[in-house]
């Protein structure tokens, strides 16, 4: 059972307490972003005293929010801690004298040396290495997330949360063995199509941006986008016909009946066996909090379809990580 927050995170805590900010800004690029969707989405839902936005770092940088100053606090994240953008995102908010934390998996990295407090966490999709998802990025966001709330409004979430963290692992295990049929029989449908469209919304979009930009993309090459699921009825519902391909994630979270309704109209209109549907509901989160289990459920989510982009590129003869043409290829852009 996980009981205490992480040395480096605490750290950071105690920091930002001793600041009155009024506003928090999470910046990144690409996976690193999609996970302060999650994090927005929490905040909204648990925070009555600050509110903050996500920025993808480049955008934050030029679009410079007059908001942003000495009483505002900027959270980034790099998975390297190399991403340039993200790197001139925290050089720019010191500018403006904002207090900067900085998750990264490299804490001797440009990202690291460059905010005020560094935090590390662990990822497998890149390094390869078993991890606990209790520390992962997202796991790792929530927990300072959480802190942060905590410490203005004492909601108790930092113990409901830890004690939920501490069964994500086993129930991503069980999700992985409930789901290797099901990617059985839809990889090898989908292994032959040029577009596949992601549908999620409220904690889960983060997972399906992700997934449809990182992964489809980055890593297979389709024709691929994440689509929230009510903004599906104005305009992308058009796509719909026999043969699209879609990835549908139900969620537990408040939105539900929005992806629950445009996964009707794809059942209806499209064909069921083209539309992968994971649905929270069906997930073993036992041990978790009910007010938790909707954040993590996004976490359950990503492992997992992490592993059916592995069974497609399989069947595609794609090598995934090392197949990219242009990033970590070229570095005059
Ligand atoms: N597809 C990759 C992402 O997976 C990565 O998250 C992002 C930023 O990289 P980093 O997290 O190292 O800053 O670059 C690309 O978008």
């Amino acid at each position: 059972m996980i009981s205490a927050l992480p040395a480096d995170l605490e750290r950071a805590l105690n920091a930002a307490a001793g600041r009155q900010f009024s506003h928090l800004f999470l910046v990144a690029c690409g996976g690193s972003l999609s996970i302060m969707m999650a994090g927005k989405y929490f905040l909204d839902r648990h925070s009555g005293t600050f509110a903050c936005d996500i920025y993808n770092a480049d955008e934050f940088v030029c679009r410079d929010p007059r908001r942003l100053g000495p009483d505002t606090l900027v959270v980034l994240c790099s998975q390297t801690g190399n991403t340039k953008e993200t790197v001139r995102a925290a050089n720019h908010a010191k500018d403006r004298g904002a207090m900067t934390i900085g998750m990264t998996l490299d804490q001797t990295s440009p990202l690291a040396r460059a905010v005020d407090h560094p935090i590390a966490y662990q990822a497998s999709y890149t390094t390869g290495k078993a991890i606990d998802a209790a520390y992962s990025n997202y796991g790792v966001l929530y927990m300072l997330l959480a802190g942060l709330i905590d410490a203005r409004e004492d909601g108790g979430l930092t113990d409901d949360l830890l004690i939920s963290l501490s069964h994500l692992q086993p129930a991503i295990e069980r999700a992985h063995r409930a789901y290797a049929d099901r990617f059985e029989t839809f990889a090898a449908r989908f292994a032959p199509r040029e577009a596949i469209y992601t549908l999620a919304s409220g904690a889960s979009y983060g997972a399906a941006y992700s997934y449809a930009i990182c992964v489809l993309m980055e890593m297979h090459w389709y024709d691929s986008q994440a689509i929230h699921a009510n903004e599906f009825f104005h305009g992308p519902f058009e796509v719909v016909d026999r043969d699209a391909s879609f990835v549908v994630l139900l969620g537990l979270d408040e939105t539900r009946s929005l992806s629950e309704r445009a996964r009707d109209f794809l059942i209806k209109y499209g064909s069921r066996e083209n539309i992968l549907v994971l649905d929270g509901a069906e997930l073993d989160l036992g041990g978790m909090s009910e007010h938790i289990k909707p954040y993590l459920v996004p976490l359950v989510f990503f492992d997992t379809l992490w592993r059916f982009a592995y069974k497609l590129a399989g069947l595609r003869d794609r090598p995934m990580l090392e197949g990219r043409r242009y990033m970590k290829k070229l570095s005059d852009y």
